[in-house]
Parts: structure tokens; C-alpha cells; sequence
């Protein structure tokens, strides 16, 4: 089995106080991973030390299998990030975009792969020439997952990737994360929504005040329940 990322008594400190305390979890290739937590539990801290923004007080965090601190162009080339609200030009088009973050990456891609790209986060062809500032934010998430695909970094870090999103959407990019891991993508979400943990995840690490205090895996073939973790988030014993 595969470790695409790791944390390993991870202890980190922000200003001086401990934010992070002896944090264990690993992702594997191919999984979908949440990282579920209220606010101030710790989980945008948990991203940018496996980026390598933040360094750890104690233990270690690896990406593929290599201490982030020995090489952080390494980690950060194997891992595209998605900020909550997506970086994106919106006087640009979608293809336009693309065109030109990959340029800006070193990486241009051909107008035939950026197609596939869209074609496979469900873009609707028809807005494709369309500037982004006329774009709802579900239609900008997906093209900034696009993005991800085109950079063929085979991990992916959402930050709460669904705030914003209608039901109809949500439901959408749940299905699109589970495609991703199907076909080799690793993913690590983190969130504060049990229910949209619960679609996505093939397992889910509970962040509360800086310590992990709960991990749940789902069936083989079958999702994680949603009561369960919702008893666990808010505190109290399952029904
Ligand atoms: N720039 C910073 N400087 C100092 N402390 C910070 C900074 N950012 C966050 N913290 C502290 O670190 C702790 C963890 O914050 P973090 O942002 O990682 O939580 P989070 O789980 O991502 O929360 P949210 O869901 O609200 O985004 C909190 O106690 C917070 O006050």
C-alpha cells in the first residue's frame, strides 16, 4: 500500500501556541480522505505544513514518503492545493484560463487537453468561451479542478471545497471527488460538513481543538455513516 501523504506526530505551533498536538493519520494512493474538524480545530494549519508553509514543532509530515522540510518543491510539484474560494481570472474565459495558468506553470497544455479536462469536470461546453465573472461558483470550482487535472499532480488538497455550493452542485462535485480517487487521484479534503465527509470519504480523521479524537473508514462498497460521525463532531454517543 501506497502512503501518498503522511502526518506523524505532528505537533505544531502558530504565535507561539500549539495548534497542532501529536497528529497521526496517513493518505494512501487512490483514497479519498477528510479531514473533518470545527472551526480553529486545526485543519487549514494540517495543509500548509504538508506545503511547507508552516514547518512542525515536532514529528514529521512526508509526501511520497519524503520528509516535506527535505524538499519542498517536491512535495508542492506532487500536490495541487484548492484554496476555498478559487484563484482564477474572471475577465478570462475557462479555456483561457487554463491556457494561461499552465503557461505561468511551466506546462503548457494543447487546446485538446484542456477540452478533455473540461470534458471530464462536466463544464458545459457552451460556456466554455464565457469570462468567468459570469460564472456561479460551482462552475469556477470546476474549473479550477480542471486545473488540478491539467497539472497531472496526482494529489489534490480541497479546503472546504463545497462552502458556497447549491445541493445540486454539492452533489456534483461529491460524485467528481469519488471519480478522481476511482481513477488514481489521492485527495485530501478538509471540512467541517459531516455529510459531505461522509459522500466522499473512503475515510475520515475528527479534528477537535488541535488533536485528533476520532477515524472512521467506510464499508467496502459503502459509505460512512452520517450519524455516527455527526454524534462524534458534536461530542455526544451515537443513537
Ligand atoms: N496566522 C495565524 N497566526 C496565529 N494563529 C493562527 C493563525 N491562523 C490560525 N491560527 C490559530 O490556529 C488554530 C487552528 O486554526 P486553523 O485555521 O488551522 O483551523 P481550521 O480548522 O482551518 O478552522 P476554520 O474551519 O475556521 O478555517 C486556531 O486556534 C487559530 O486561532
Amino acid at each position: 500500500m501506497t502512503l501518498v501523504l503522511e502526518a506523524e506526530k505532528l505537533c505544531v505551533e502558530r504565535s507561539g501556541k500549539r495548534v497542532l498536538q501529536d497528529i497521526t493519520f496517513d493518505v494512501r494512493a487512490g483514497e479519498a480522505f477528510a479531514l473533518l474538524g470545527g472551526n480553529g480545530a486545526g485543519k487549514s494549519t494540517t495543509l500548509l505544513t504538508l506545503l511547507g508553509f508552516l514547518a512542525p514543532a515536532a514529528g514529521t509530515v512526508r509526501v511520497n514518503g519524503r520528509a516535506v522540510q527535505d524538499d519542498v518543491a517536491a512535495a508542492r510539484a506532487a500536490i495541487a492545493y484548492l484554496p476555498e474560494a478559487a484563484a482564477l481570472y474572471g475577465h478570462l474565459s475557462a479555456r483561457e484560463n487554463l491556457r494561461y495558468f499552465l503557461s505561468l506553470a511551466g506546462a503548457p497544455s494543447s487546446a485538446e487537453a484542456i477540452e478533455t479536462a473540461l470534458d471530464s469536470v462536466s463544464l458545459e461546453t457552451a460556456a466554455r468561451a464565457n469570462r468567468l465573472s459570469e460564472y456561479s461558483k460551482g462552475m469556477r470550482q470546476k474549473v479550477a479542478i480542471a486545473l488540478a487535472l491539467l497539472r497531472e499532480a496526482p494529489i489534490l488538497l480541497l479546503d472546504e471545497p463545497t462552502s458556497g455550493l447549491d445541493p445540486v452542485a454539492i452533489d456534483e462535485f461529491h460524485a467528481l471527488v469519488r471519480r478522481l480517487a476511482g481513477a488514481g487521484k489521492s485527495v485530501l479534503m478538509v471540512t467541517h460538513d459531516v455529510y459531505g465527509a461522509c459522500q466522499v470519504a473512503h475515510r475520515i480523521a475528527l479534528l477537535r481543538k488541535g488533536e485528533l479524537v476520532g477515524r472512521f473508514t467506510a464499508p467496502e462498497n459503502g459509505r460512512i455513516d452520517t450519524e455516527v460521525v455527526h454524534a462524534a463532531f458534536v461530542g455526544r454517543q451515537a443513537a
